[in-house]
């Protein structure tokens, strides 16, 4: 057996579940405050930080570049503490290719140098995914980009600042996590416009002003930032629980018709797909609010109830905060598949996604991919057991993965690195709950 050999997962599926699980905190906020952490001289202290993939590479590019990070023994906390100077030419590229999060390495670089080089962004295949908006945004604060031979190469003019508010071109998450720490070590006051206020947009807010920088606006489209020249604060921040987790696991109780127990599920972003869900015949019982170790998010624990599903009557798409989270929408693919009747999934966000759910099939589903970015799902489906190579994309390769909880018999999802780069030890948890998850390598 190699250590290199990709990871498989084999599912003996059919096994209800039972007991209660948390939910850890997001891989996008982990990334998020990480490379935030490069904006502040002094030690950040992340805590109960998601131990995943994407934050391995992350940490190999920041210690790479001489940000020491280290994790606390017998913690999920992470310490770092960046040098007195960023060297980039000891970069370590290949991690930074596996990952898209190198994007935001600008906002905080720009701060550090006049101009100098990143390997270009990686990641989950899902398409084309411009950067074109963050250069835009980046721009109001004299950055230049000219991406050639797989590299960004920037230059920063450190005379130009924004004069007008900055409107970005997309509503994006991490384009507006750039615009942030463009302003957030600029003296002056930034208004940014447009501004996504999705849940790792508003824990990277509520760290920055960890840091001193003050931000009006968090959790609105409009951001007011003004900024400090100079960080150097030894601070901790707790960042917040995963919605798309939440998610998930909602997920899998519904395709195991299990009753379990989700906690610390933040409901301020999971309203609408519960509101769909149960318009669908979902039933659940929910506790009282209680807040998130970052002293804001709102969490919730969520009892879900089996019982038969119907198709919803309209279809189901995705919208920027506060509509229902685009990394949810693969989710109501295999629930739709438990489901009596037709339900159309439109994904208008990304290029590729759609495509993936078509891998249901393979375990028993009727998926028709009318278009590259709608399916029709046709439920109830009749799960069969099935080997599938797992989609090079995070979501559905879990959509995939719950599938084969409801296959009687043995499944077998190959190469599954894209599922730990989001999720922390999803086999051994759901098996917690009564699953029969076993990972192994050729
Ligand atoms: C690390 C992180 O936080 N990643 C999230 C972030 O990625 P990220 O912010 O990188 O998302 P992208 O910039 O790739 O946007 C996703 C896609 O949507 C398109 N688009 C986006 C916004 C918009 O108003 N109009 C539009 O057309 C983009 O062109 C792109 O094709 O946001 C995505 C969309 O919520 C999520 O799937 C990712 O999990
Ligand atoms: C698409 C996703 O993330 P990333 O931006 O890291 O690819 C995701 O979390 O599903």
């Amino acid at each position: 057996m190699s250590s290199n050999a990709p990871l498989n997962l084999r599912i003996i599926g059919g096994k209800q579940l039972s007991g209660s699980i948390d939910v850890r905190t997001s891989k996008n906020a982990a990334v998020a405050c990480l490379c935030a952490a490069m904006l502040n001289k002094g030690r950040t202290t992340l805590r109960n930080l998601a131990r995943i993939e994407e934050v391995n590479r992350i940490t190999e590019v920041l210690d790479s570049i001489g940000v020491q990070t280290r994790w606390l023994p017998g913690t999920s906390d992470l310490e770092i503490t960046p040098p007195a100077k960023i060297d980039l030419s000891t970069i370590d590229e290949v991690a930074a290719r596996r990952t898209r999060t190198i994007l935001m390495f600008l906002g905080p670089l720009m701060h550090e140098f006049d101009s100098f080089e990143l390997p270009n962004a990686g990641g989950c295949d899902l398409g084309a995914r411009t950067v074109e908006p963050h250069l835009h945004a980046l721009r109001a604060f004299g950055m230049e980009v000219v991406a050639k031979d797989g590299y960004y190469n920037v230059e920063v003019n450190n005379s130009i600042r924004p004069t007008k508010p900055i409107v970005l071109i997309e509503r994006g998450d991490t384009v507006t996590e750039n615009a942030l720490f463009a302003a957030a070590r600029y003296e002056g006051t930034t208004i940014i416009r447009n501004a996504s206020s999705n849940y790792m947009v508003q824990d990277l807010c509520f760290f920055l002003e960890k840091l001193g920088v003050t931000i009006e606006g968090i959790g609105t489209t409009t951001l007011k930032i003004t900024g400090v020249a100079e960080i150097n604060e030894d601070v901790e921040y707790f960042p917040s629980e995963d919605p798309i987790e939440a998610m998930s696991l909602i997920a899998a109780a519904i395709v195991t018709k299990s009753e379990i127990t989700i906690k610390r599920v933040p409901i301020e972003f999971m309203e609408i797909e519960l509101a769909i869900l149960e318009e669908m015949g979902f039933q659940y019982e929910m506790s009282d609010e209680y807040t998130s170790d970052n002293g804001f998010t709102r969490l919730v624990d969520i009892t879900t109830k089996p019982g038969p599903l119907k198709a919803p009557t309209d279809k189901i798409h995705p919208l920027p905060f506060p509509g229902l989270n685009i990394d949810n929408l693969p989710f109501f693919a295999v629930i739709a598949a438990c489901a009596e009747g037709k339900t159309l999934i439109h994904d208008w966000v990304y290029e590729n996604r759609a495509i993936y759910l078509n891998e249901l099939t393979k375990i028993g589903a009727t998926v028709h991919l009318m278009d590259p970015h709608r399916v029709m799902i046709e439920g109830p489906a009749k799960w069969r057991a099935a080997e599938v190579m797992c989609p090079p994309a995070l979501r559905p390769g879990v959509v995939i993965l719950l599938g084969m909880l409801a296959c009687p018999g043995t499944s077998t999802l190959r190469n599954i690195y894209v599922i730990n780069r989001g999720y922390e030890e999803l086999d051994d948890r759901l098996n917690a709950l009564g699953a029969d998850i076993t990972s192994f390598q050729d």
